[in-house]
């Protein structure tokens, strides 16, 4: 049977980094979406402007909206200190099997707890199922007419306090409108917009970096 783009990128990590070394597999998946297939991974450029993010905010609690191969996931698991948390939710089984053999590989499974659902569905449950109950830094880089109903529901939850971090992929391409609307207009929240571009390509994007006001 056909390998699909996810299985072909797993096996790039598990050829060309070293097992724990978690730069090592970020340098992997750049260097196969750049010379092989191209795919939807925050990428290099933009994950500097998320590196930076991470390390000034040293969250302890950090939730990601769409793991897809865990890319993102282990760029920032890698900056977070220990007993740090990384909650990252993924609906699709096989998108989420591939990050979960792409973060082991990376040897940070411990920072990082993997969730299979959807937003919508999960958000609700996380106080008490998962133990967390405001997140530092939320990273949404999941389906983007769902930014802003899964910003508006994790305030509902109460998951979001004084300070908490929204930082937002693809703010241009392939574009949230109207999460950036919300975000930029909302007297709840200071914007602020880091111009980068679409992964691996010459394309405009950026992240959209939010702090919730309380
Ligand atoms: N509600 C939900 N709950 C849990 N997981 C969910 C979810 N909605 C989507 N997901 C998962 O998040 C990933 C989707 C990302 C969409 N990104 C994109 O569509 C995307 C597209 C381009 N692009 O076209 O250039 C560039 C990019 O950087 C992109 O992130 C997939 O793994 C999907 O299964
Ligand atoms: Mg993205």
């Amino acid at each position: 049977t056909q390998s699909t783009r996810p299985q072909r990128l797993l096996s790039a990590v598990q050829k060309n980094a070293t097992r724990g070394d978690p730069c090592s597999v970020v340098k992997a998946i750049d260097q196969f979406c750049r010379s092989k297939e191209w795919a939807m991974n925050v990428g290099d450029e933009k994950g500097c402007i998320l590196d930076s993010v991470v390390s000034e905010l040293n969250p302890t609690t950090v939730l990601e909206l769409g793991t897809y191969c865990g890319y993102s996931t282990v760029r920032i698991a890698n900056l977070l200190p220990p007993h740090a948390k990384l909650i990252t939710l993924e609906f699709n089984p096989d998108f989420a099997a591939i990050a979960r053999q792409v973060i082991a590989w990376s040897g940070l499974e411990e920072k990082v707890q993997l969730v299979e659902g959807a937003s919508g569905d999960l958000i609700p449950k996380i106080k008490q199922d998962f133990g967390v109950q405001t997140f530092d830094l939320v990273f949404l880089d999941h389906w983007k007419d769902r930014y802003l109903p899964d910003t508006k529901l994790m305030e509902a939850c109460g998951l979001l306090r004084k300070g908490s971090i929204l930082l937002a992929d693809n703010v241009i391409c392939p574009g949230t409108p109207d999460y950036l609307e919300y975000v930029r207009s909302s007297p709840r929240y200071e914007s602020q917009y880091f111009k980068s571009h679409l992964e691996y390509t010459k394309v405009e994007d950026g992240l959209e970096k939010s702090v919730f006001l309380g």
